[in-house]
């Protein structure tokens, strides 16, 4: 490996406590609010088919329109409290919450732009009450920031002139003076999400976000920044010129979910998921295929199951409300982990062979073991093969500890769990299954030779 002065400042995860709870999360809540929910994917009579947070970049919206939104920002029906309890009646224990998204608008009163809250008819601080209501609900409260800011005078995404240099070390200044600022304002703030950080201009800044960084991080001990902050000194984002991930774990997966371990290269990460197909702020119309809470409470068992936390996005209306639809799979995701929610907190993977049935969690701590069931067999025999010197002894529904399902040798370290559900299975169910590590197999299997 070569040697850099802005590249990975740590080989491996981090093992100190804020990081340990930030990996036992399971599930989080992202939340993209801002003045785009006014129009909420239309202007004029006009459908915006793209993602309704990006609105100011159709063609089709004036920019000077879309600037002057904020003068009619007067989300009434906004309720903090009301969105915490929601959280965690789902059961979140993370949320993340965007300050400032690509256009600009900060749901907090900075001092270093006019382009806030404060000028608003709402006036209140967002930012202030959401996280006052997160963390009485006892939900972590991260900070979204967007390096990119298409209202800054000094924003560019890249950098031609010298003009455009001089410019870019104002808009470099403000950034700094508004994350230093969002620190000091909300101290209880576990971690930084950022975003829109793929400019070739930021991408230069490789000493300067290093530097950030450090500042940040220092203003807040234990503080978790993802890979997606900075690049190092050879524009490399997310891994460093020597592979190495920047950050404390991995921000690459947007709308996606890694498909086996090996994919993870042994790092942290998450994944941030969209009901829709790729609508993060609210869009009125919601094209396509929205996500069922079958589907939401498998991608968020695959993403435990591979080690990683899941974070579903919420987008509030321009009155402040959360939308009915998000708030149905709330619910439906939130009656499912009061049952099930000992197979994605503080759990992981469990390094037996996947198989077609579902996803296996262990609980880090105790070592307890599940088979999260959600693709019956028609023969209702789930297959499980152990490695060596493991002997599955004995398997239960969780929901009915005193159940006992029979467990079936098939073949060296091969087994059948045979279940036959009563009633027809309508959501994924948890099988508790219990080993004890044997001694090497009594050898009455013979291998074929071939
Ligand atoms: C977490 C998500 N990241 C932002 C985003 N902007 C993009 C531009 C191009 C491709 C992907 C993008 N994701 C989305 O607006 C949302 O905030």
């Amino acid at each position: 490996s070569i040697t850099l002065k802005h590249g990975a400042h740590r080989l491996g995860k981090r093992t100190d406590k804020q990081m340990q709870t930030w990996r036992n999360y399971g599930l989080g809540q992202f939340i993209h609010w801002g003045v785009y929910a006014i129009p909420g994917g239309h202007w004029e009579g006009k459908y915006y088919p793209g993602a309704a947070e990006w609105i100011r970049s159709w063609k089709e919206m004036p920019k000077e329109a879309y600037d002057n939104l904020y003068k009619q920002f007067n989300p009434e029906k906004f309720n903090a409290r009301g969105w915490a309890k929601q959280a965690k009646e789902m059961g979140a224990k993370y949320v993340i919450i965007t300050t400032k998204h690509h256009d600009g608008f900060c749901l907090w009163p900075s001092k270093y732009t006019d382009y806030t809250i404060a000028k608003s008819p709402y006036k209140k601080d967002i930012i202030g009450q959401l996280v006052d209501a997160y963390d009485a609900e006892g939900i972590d409260v991260y900070l979204y920031f967007s390096i990119i800011d298409w209202n800054h005078p000094g924003y560019r995404s890249s950098l031609k002139t010298e003009a455009d240099r001089k410019e870019y070390e104002d808009f470099k200044t403000f950034t700094r003076n508004q994350l230093v600022e969002l620190l000091e304002r909300y101290p209880s703030t576990k971690g930084l999400w950022f975003d829109g950080s793929w400019d070739k201009a930021w991408i230069e800044q490789a000493e300067f976000a290093d530097e950030l960084g450090r500042e940040l991080r220092e203003m807040i001990p234990g503080l978790i920044i993802g890979s997606r902050f900075r690049a190092d000194e050879n524009g490399n984002r997310h891994f460093d010129t020597n592979g190495d991930m920047m950050g404390d774990y991995e921000q690459g997966w947007e709308r996606k979910i890694p498909e086996t371990i090996e994919d993870i290269h042994g790092n942290d990460w998450d994944c941030v998921m969209t009901i829709p197909e790729n609508q993060w702020g609210y869009h009125s119309d919601w094209k396509g295929h929205v996500k069922t809470s079958n589907e939401l409470i498998e991608m968020l068992v695959k993403s435990v199951s591979l080690d990683g936390n899941f974070v579903l996005n919420f987008g509030p209306d321009g009155e402040g409300n959360i939308r009915p639809e998000e708030t149905k799979l709330a619910a439906e995701i939130g009656a499912w982990m009061d049952v099930n929610k000992e197979v994605v907190y503080g759990c992981g993977y469990l390094d037996w062979k996947k198989q077609d049935w579902g996803y296996y969690t262990v609980n880090r701590e105790t070592g307890k073991k599940y088979m999260v069931v959600f693709n019956m067999p028609v023969s209702g025999a789930l297959r499980v093969k152990v490695p060596d010197n493991t002997r599955p002894d004995k398997a239960y529904l969780l929901e009915q500890p005193e159940s006992d399902i029979t467990i079936e040798e098939i073949h060296r370290n091969e087994y059948f769990v045979h279940y036959k559900p009563m009633t027809p299975v309508k959501k994924p169910f948890v099988i508790v299954i219990e080993t004890t590590e044997s001694d090497a197999d009594e050898g009455h299997y013979q291998k074929a030779k071939t």
